[in-house]
């Protein structure tokens, strides 16, 4: 197992509508991340993979996000885009996990196939407990909760933080490591996740997406203006 018990994951992604897109800054992101201490960081696309694993030795989870108006699945639907980020430097492959439609192979046998044909441990991103103990089942070296109000069936739950009541029942009913991703801003959160059982915590938005971060601090000035010095 190559992600470290109690530590942060980084998570460097960059859309291409973001000022930071491009393998030169999420390498520089995953420098700064594990100057930091971060154990490990996940990171999305061939490029961005390859750029990092150029500058680092910690482990990697690498997902492939591509996008298919026909599909809800998007997070490495399919072995192809799992061998790519594989070849591409990615110790770990990230995949959606749950059995929603998508344009590939059952999430069974991707699963099999990346753990056997392609000899990575698998991160099985999930949004429900059932789906986690299927995912844990099936041979996925980690599960995580990371699609926890991002699928039709958990959006309607989705909270401004974490879900904290989906890792508590993980780390209760499966034997893999369970990780803690979504939604975790603040030192604190992570803090909790760790206390609650969480085999590690991946940080996004917070940590590496500064139009983000940027947006939260204006908001605040933003709710305070008319309200006097
Ligand atoms: C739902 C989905 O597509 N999540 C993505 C998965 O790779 C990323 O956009 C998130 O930034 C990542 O999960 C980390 O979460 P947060 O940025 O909240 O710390």
């Amino acid at each position: 197992m190559l992600i470290p018990k109690g530590t942060l994951v980084v998570s460097c992604q960059a859309r291409a509508d973001n000022p930071l897109h491009g393998p030169v800054y999420m390498a520089a992101m995953a420098l700064a991340a594990e100057a930091g201490g971060a154990k490990g960081i996940r990171a999305n696309g061939a490029e961005d993979v390859a750029a990092i694993r150029a500058v680092t030795k910690l482990p990697i989870i690498g997902i492939a996000k591509v996008w298919d108006d026909r599909f809800p699945v998007y997070i490495t639907p399919d072995f192809d885009s799992a061998a790519r980020v594989a070849e591409s430097g990615a110790d770990i492959v990230g995949i959606d996990a749950t059995p929603r439609p998508r344009n590939g192979e059952p999430v069974e046998r991707l699963i099999a196939r990346i753990r056997h044909e392609l000899g990575r441990e698998v991160f099985a991103d999930i949004s429900t407990l059932e789906e986690g103990r299927a995912a844990a089942a099936c041979g996925a070296t980690y599960v995580a909760t990371t699609l926890s109000g991002y699928t039709e069936e958990t959006a309607p739950r989705k909270s401004a933080g974490p879900d904290f009541d989906l890792l508590s029942a993980l780390v209760e009913s499966v034997s893999v490591p369970v990780v803690a991703e979504g939604r975790f801003d603040t030192p604190d959160l992570v803090a909790e996740a760790l206390a609650r059982g969480a085999h590690a915590v991946v940080v996004g938005t917070a940590i590496t997406n500064p139009r983000e971060i940027t947006k939260k601090f204006v908001r605040a000035i933003e709710a305070r203006a008319g309200n006097g010095p």
